[in-house]
């Protein structure tokens, strides 16, 4: 019988199916961080529990992470206080933890794939929602509450109702700085961000065969921000040239075996989907949010819609446009920008530090922009420096700081401050998300780094080199 991606991985991970109820799925890897562990481990001591397979799990420090000084003792006591719990845990569970400074700390979606943990055809799991982002490989993968940690610390079983499926297709060439950022903004701005709720996304057509890995990462990341379980990308050979030679990745003997699987990871020609929708790549321009969830964005060189074209849910549009102190029908180009955030796990990885010196090379930061460009792990740090990208960064006027989620979330020292407009590559806008009264415009790194430069929203496309672009 014809499979969809998806189907081919879930059944193949059903350990057992409950009468009308969910699946319990084997989980191939779980990966661990400092916010949703503790009470899960907590909850194993308090029942006198193993985790069953510590060579499975993975454990890093990333959300409440200072961005600076990484070597000295963290300041904040609550912090601090999750992440000696989390490498106390970890010590005594026989689970490998990559803590600050080490040199494969960085974000949990990011240092998965770098060394080989993310696999095609895996499940993955982890105590957060962006989990989709290893979807990009063709594995499963999805956030889960700290409850399930604990189920699958204890198991290496989670019990799931198996979701819809949803194709995603969009042919085509995209058009100038138009980046994989953008592909999932828009993508969010047609489907709402409850679009895609109680589906399970594949992506496919042109534009995904022709990203590169990082852009699929980025786009299966934001896959939760329109309500999906998540999203995947079939493999092929640009994967498993990413793949090959990583750390956890399957050698020798063993990479033949996977490869013959890995290969099979493709939803079959006439396999069917529960919901298909198509989008054209020539449709789609370099995107900005202007309001409070991601599903509020616009071309950059757009205005801001009117309350009357929203279809219901006027109040709400109209508080968050208070929030983001804008008015129905004003351009977006233009707009003054306090901060500039480049990071996260969204876009955090070394091809958006490349796009983002592409336009700041031999140019100069704007005197009103604070910036801080965050890269998601030591890995991504390494290649910065090691490509020159560092030298180009720093002539304009920008530093680097140390990796971590920063001011994605603000949960840690990096907050943008109340009433503040950031220009931020990261995935969520909602009230207070960077910081108490913060306002975010989710964006590329390429919108961003235009930002950067001239102080505004700027279109990117008149800042780039032709040959660059
Ligand atoms: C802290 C964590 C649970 C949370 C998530 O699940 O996504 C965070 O990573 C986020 O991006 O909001
Ligand atoms: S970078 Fe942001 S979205 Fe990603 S895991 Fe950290 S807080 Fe969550």
């Amino acid at each position: 019988m014809s499979k969809t991606l998806f189907d081919k991985v879930w059944d193949s991970h059903v350990v057992r199916k409950i009468d009308n109820g969910p699946d319990v799925l084997f989980i191939d890897r779980h990966l661990v961080h400092e916010v949703t562990s503790p009470v899960a481990f907590l909850g194993l001591k308090n029942r006198g529990i193993p985790v069953l397979y510590p060579n499975r799990t993975f454990a890093t420090a990333d959300h409440n992470t200072p961005t600076r000084n990484q070597h000295l003792p963290v300041k904040d006591p609550l912090s601090a206080k999750q992440l000696e719990a989390l490498e106390k845990n970890a010590a005594e569970h026989g689970i490998p933890y990559w803590g600050l400074g080490h040199e494969k700390n960085g974000i949990v979606h990011v240092i998965g794939p770098e060394n080989g943990i993310t696999v095609p055809g895996a499940t993955i799991v982890c105590g957060d929602s962006h989990t989709s982002t290893h979807g990009a490989f063709g594995a499963i993968a999805f956030g889960i509450g700290t409850s399930e940690v604990e189920m699958v610390l204890a198991t290496q079983c989670i019990m799931q109702p198996k979701p819809k499926r949803m194709r995603i297709n969009i042919d085509g060439n995209l058009s100038e700085a138009v980046t994989p950022k953008d592909v999932a903004l828009y993508i969010i701005s047609r489907l709402t961000t409850s679009g895609a709720t109680g589906y399970f996304v594949e992506y496919s057509g042109e534009v995904f065969r022709n990203m590169s890995m990082e852009g699929r990462m980025t786009v299966c990341n934001l896959s939760i921000e329109m309500g999906a379980r998540g999203g995947m990308i079939a493999p092929d050979e640009k994967t498993f040239e990413y793949i090959r030679g990583r750390e956890y990745a399957p050698s020798g003997a063993d990479w033949d075996t996977a490869m013959a699987y890995w290969k099979t990871l493709h939803s079959d020609s006439d396999a069917v989907f529960d919901k298909e929708i198509n989008f054209y790549a020539s449709d789609i321009e370099p995107m900005i949010t202007y309001g409070t969830n991601p599903g509020m964005g616009v071309g950059i060189s757009r205005t801001i819609p009117t309350a009357e074209s929203m279809e219901g849910g006027v109040a709400t549009y109209r508080k968050s446009l208070e929030y983001m102190d804008f008015a129905e029908g004003e351009a977006m180009i233009g707009k003054p920008v306090d901060f500039v955030f480049l990071g996260s796990c969204t876009n955090g990885r070394i091809e958006d530090f490349r796009a983002f010196s592409k336009i700041v090379r031999g140019r100069k930061k704007a005197d009103n922009v604070t910036a801080w460009l965050v890269p998601g792990s030591h890995k991504v740090e390494a290649a910065i420096r090691e490509e020159g990208i560092l030298d180009i960064l720093q002539a304009a006027g920008f530093d680097l700081r140390e990796p971590g989620c920063s001011a994605c979330l603000a949960m840690n020292d990096d907050k943008i401050p109340a009433g503040k407009y950031a220009v931020s590559t990261s995935n969520r806008n909602f009230e207070g998300r960077q910081g108490p009264g913060a306002r975010t415009l989710l964006a590329s790194p390429l919108v961003a780094a235009a930002a950067a430069i001239t102080g505004k929203v700027t279109d990117p496309r008149e800042l780039l080199e032709p040959e660059l672009a």
